[in-house]
């Protein structure tokens, strides 16, 4: 028996409206206990009060919208209460639509998978359904948009068409290897598979922009003690995330903001501060943890006091490299000591105390951003999940071009249709869906 899933679709806690969204073949009869009256004309938004069941007590005065079955999100019967958002009335209704025979709660994603098993949306659009809630930034939105209205799943789907041809072309040359066809009809499968191997190592190739426009740019403030790096952070942050304080070695643990840079998202972390005697065993840890996330940024901001000159510190020198913003600070109280150039970078002079050059340096931030995650309008892969069906479709067309028989050649194109067609979910994808809508919450 195929259940009827309720749960909260709008975030908990108090709101000028909250939905609650119902789906499964008794949705109809639960909008009619809840009412006490025939079901509303589908698709149009109808007031009417709503009374728990059993006592009879108005739990709401409510718009309702009723979806009938295939014409919904989910593909199944569906009905929307929009409730006055307070927590009782939330809990109320709840309550009433659990007594109801055949009602459970949704689990996380339920809805959305639910959409996906009656072929509303494949898996590539799913995803975006996640992804799209998840935004932070117009950059990411964009993103999960192109994502949920097909982009990325019409792309592979012409993919694996292509690999249909193909197969029929090999199949042929094995079912009719005497027959008067033109030499070698696999012979003419070649080059397409070629092509479309090509096609998807540059797809490949992207530097994982997709994946980290989901994430977000991670970038890195290192540095000496005292420099202002946590200064820093709160600056660009606009609030007193990170303890700043005169004492040298302040910061330990790896403190991270999220900023969202000309609509690029990024999350920005403050690091210890690096030097060999450490204070303690906790501080050493802390050091340890800011070379690691030097290391594993996309971009690091290497922080220099401008009263330390005309010394530079060397440990901050030596993580300098091409993905650096090289920033001299505090130059409020340096007076003018002109710029400074490490590694064939000349910094940006800059105060977090005044403000002063903090615009330039976001700039610059967000140049890199720009540079890392801006697309090119070709869809962008989101997920390790595609990277490495992409790779295991690129391998296996790699195999079938070397292959010295038909039959061989056949098998590895079947290999690579079928990890073609696990990214959108067209083929056998039952022990990923539990993976997958994992992620999502409650009520999507
Ligand atoms: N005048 C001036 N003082 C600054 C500036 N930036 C930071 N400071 C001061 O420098 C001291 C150290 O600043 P922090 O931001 O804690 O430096 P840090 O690099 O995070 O230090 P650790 O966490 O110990 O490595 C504090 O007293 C700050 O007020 C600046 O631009 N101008
Ligand atoms: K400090
Ligand atoms: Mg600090």
């Amino acid at each position: 028996m195929i259940h009827t899933i309720f749960a909260l679709a709008t975030a908990p806690g108090r709101a000028g409206v909250a939905v609650v969204r119902v789906s499964g073949p008794a949705s109809g009869d639960a909008l009619a206990a809840l009412t006490a009256k025939a079901l509303p004309r589908p698709r149009e938004a109808t007031l009417v009060k709503l009374r728990d069941p059993t006592s009879g007590e108005v739990l709401d005065d409510a718009l309702v919208l009723y979806f009938i079955a295939p014409r919904s999100f989910t593909g199944e019967d569906v009905v929307e209460l929009h409730l006055h958002g307070g927590r009782a009335v939330v809990a109320g209704v709840v309550e009433a639509l659990g007594a109801l025979p055949g009602l459970r709660v949704a689990e996380p994603g339920e809805f959305t998978r639910r959409a996906f098993e009656n072929g509303k949306l494949d898996l590539t659009e799913a995803e975006a359904v996640a992804d799209l809630v998840d935004a932070e930034t117009s950059a990411q939105r964009r993103q999960a948009l192109r994502q949920m209205e097909g982009a990325l799943g019409t792309l592979y789907d012409g993919w694996r068409d292509r690999l249909t041809r193909s197969l029929a072309h090999i199949e042929a040359d094995i079912d009719f290897p005497d027959e008067d066809l033109p030499s070698g009809v696999s012979d003419a499968a070649r080059p397409v598979l070629a092509t479309l191997a090509a096609e998807i190592d540059a797809h490949l190739d992207d530097n994982g922009r997709g994946e980290r426009l989901r994430e977000g740019l991670h970038i890195a403030i290192v540095g000496a003690p005292n420099a202002g790096k946590s200064s820093l952070l709160n600056a660009l942050a606009r609030r007193e995330a990170a303890i700043v304080s005169a004492r040298a070695g302040t910061t330990r643990d790896v403190i991270e903001v999220h900023l969202d840079l000309g609509g690029y998202p990024v999350v920005l972390a403050d690091t210890a501060g690096l030097r060999e005697a450490a204070a303690d065993e906790v501080e050493e840890e802390g050091i340890r943890r800011a070379r690691d996330r030097a290391a594993r940024a996309d971009v690091k901001v290497a922080v220099f006091d401008a009263t330390a000159l005309p010394a530079l510190d060397p440990a901050t020198v030596a993580l300098v490299d091409g993905d650096t913003v090289v920033v001299l600070n505090k130059t409020d109280l340096s007076g003018d000591s002109g710029g400074i150039v490490v590694g064939g970078q000349s910094g940006l002079t800059v105060s977090a105390r005044t403000g002063d050059g903090l615009a330039a340096l976001e700039q610059r931030l967000t140049a890199f951003a720009a540079d890392r995650l801006a697309g090119s309008g070709v869809p962008a892969l989101t997920r390790a999940r595609h990277r490495s069906a992409l790779e295991e479709c690129r391998d296996a067309l790699r195999r079938a071009l070397g292959a010295p028989l038909p039959e061989l050649m056949a098998e590895d194109v079947r290999l690579a249709s079928r990890a073609l067609g696990r990214i959108t979910g067209r083929v056998d994808v039952e022990d990923l869906l539990d993976v997958i809508f994992r992620d999502f919450c409650i009520g999507k």
